[in-house]
């Protein structure tokens, strides 16, 4: 019997593709859409999850999910139920959290992360390996088939970096992994893992750059019911979902110095207590962490612990941006593309010698992601089967603006880098930086939380 997962949401176009993609993934999936149906759906059910929307459309305040959730705790206190915030503030993630929620994810949410937030939750296990790897095997990626072969490459540096990840893979070692955004150091942490004897076990990603501070240890270690006002019921942290596996502790350069003080015992005394219990449990898990930053000069600067840099640091993997590995560009471009043909029914489409050079010679800020959004685009909108350089430009102006030389950055980049500079203009002065950028203080807010901007 497949899990059964509710989903409670009055937007039909949010129920809709989460119902697809969570029964694509093998769930059982129902939907209602208002919050008066939602404890009959469940009585009559009996799922496994529910993901419960916190922003209904004529109060966005969260105040109606928020009740919501406090009804559906009190009636059924051991159902895992997973918030999801349209609004993103934090504030309202941890007010769930500590009513009794299990997790939160931010609309719009990413698929893996939310596969991944649902599989720990009733399985104890990520399945989205599967899945995941059923829909990319759409491209055909290599004759072998180790835990390395979806990684696509031919440049020497990247086959230097994939040769020392497959020597330390069977091994206990932490391993640092380091690059810029979307270079695939998260894919090379799963792999690694995959390649361990730990695969069998549960592969636990945690972003820390996404924890808000008050949450961080009942994250990573639990929590026992009680042991804050309103934390309702038991919560496994991560380093239990993990037990006997790999954690997976990204963007580890933006823990602030507590909880690296808190985190480093953990490593060195191999065990830790969940909040509200003295009880100290072992942990045997192997710890893989990633971050885009200099870790080094952090140390010199006095931000990041050197003791905690030598625990997560026993091997150091660098994946260089895709701009110094161009000889990936086309190897990457055409494993993309056989997996769009197959998805969306173009399977006579191919890339233009044109085209070819042309991404060849673009800088890719955004790296291997960017070029995987371009290839999608592309290959949607291209009207003949050959591509040419015009259709990628089509692709790119969908997400960007016109305006915009193709392979530039998205929209979100974009977004990054301008409250960036406006906050380093105003010297972090939320007022004048909101003022400047034409937003409310609140939305200013939001975005900030929403990409991880510290
Ligand atoms: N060498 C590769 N071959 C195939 N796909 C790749 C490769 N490198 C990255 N990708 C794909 O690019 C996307 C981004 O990779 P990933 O999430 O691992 O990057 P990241 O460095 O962890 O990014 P971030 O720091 O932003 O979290 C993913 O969809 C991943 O599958």
């Amino acid at each position: 019997m497949p899990h059964k997962i509710l989903i409670i949401d009055d937007d039909t176009m949010v129920s809709t593709s989460l119902e697809l993609l969570l029964k694509r993934a093998g769930y059982g999936v129902k939907s209602v859409s208002r919050p008066a149906e939602a404890l009959p759906a469940i009585a009559e059910q009996r799922p496994s999850l529910v993901l419960l929307d916190m922003n209904f459309t004529i109060d966005t305040s969260g105040k109606d999910g928020m009740a919501l959730l406090k009804r559906i705790l009190g009636k059924h206190p051991n159902l895992p139920v997973i918030q999801m915030t349209g609004w993103a503030t934090v504030q309202l993630a941890v007010e769930g959290m500590k009513a009794g929620a299990r997790d939160f994810i931010a609309k719009p949410w990413d698929n893996r992360e939310l596969l991944n937030a649902v599989a720990i939750q009733v399985d104890k296990f990520p399945v989205w390996h599967d899945f995941l790897g059923a829909d990319a095997g759409a491209g055909k990626v290599s004759d072998s088939n180790t835990p390395f072969a979806g990684i696509i490459g031919e440049s020497a540096a990247l086959t230097s970096v994939l040769e020392q990840a497959k020597r330390v893979a069977p091994t206990h070692a932490s391993v640092l992994i380091t690059g810029e955004s979307g270079t695939g150091k998260e894919l090379v942490a799963e792999a690694i893992h995959l390649a361990s004897q730990r695969a069998g076990k549960p592969f636990v990603a945690v972003n820390l750059g996404g924890v808000p501070k008050g949450l961080f240890e009942s994250e990573l270690f639990g929590h026992k019911a009680g042991a804050f006002t309103d934390a309702r019921t038991d919560r496994q942290g991560r380093f239990e979902l993990a037990e006997g596996g790999t954690l997976f502790l990204d963007e580890i350069g933006d823990l602030d110095l507590a909880a690296q003080v808190k985190l480093l015992r953990v490593l060195q005394e191999r065990q830790y207590e969940r909040l509200g219990e003295s009880k100290a449990r072992k942990t045997d898990v192997r710890i893989l962490s990633a971050t885009s930053r200099d870790l080094q000069s952090m140390v010199a600067a006095g931000t990041f612990r050197e003791d905690l840099l030598y625990r997560i640091n026993l091997i150091h993997l660098h994946l260089p941006p895709l701009r110094e590995r161009p000889d990936d560009i086309l190897p990457l471009a055409e494993h993309f593309l056989a997996g769009a043909k197959k998805r969306y029914e173009r399977p006579q489409l191919e890339l233009g010698r044109e085209a070819k050079s042309w991404l060849r010679r673009q800088a890719f800020p955004g790296n291997i992601r960017q070029l995987q959004n371009l290839v999608e685009r592309t290959a949607i909108l291209a009207p003949a089967t050959v591509v040419q350089v015009e259709d990628i430009d089509k692709g790119q102006s969908m997400a960007s603006d016109k305006a915009f030389a193709p392979g530039g950055m998205t929209l979100e980049e974009m977004e990054i880098k301008m409250i960036k500079a406006a906050l380093g203009r105003h010297g972090g002065e939320i007022a004048a930086t909101a003022r400047e950028l034409g937003l409310t203080r609140a939305a200013l807010y939001r975005r900030i939380e929403k990409h991880g901007i510290g």
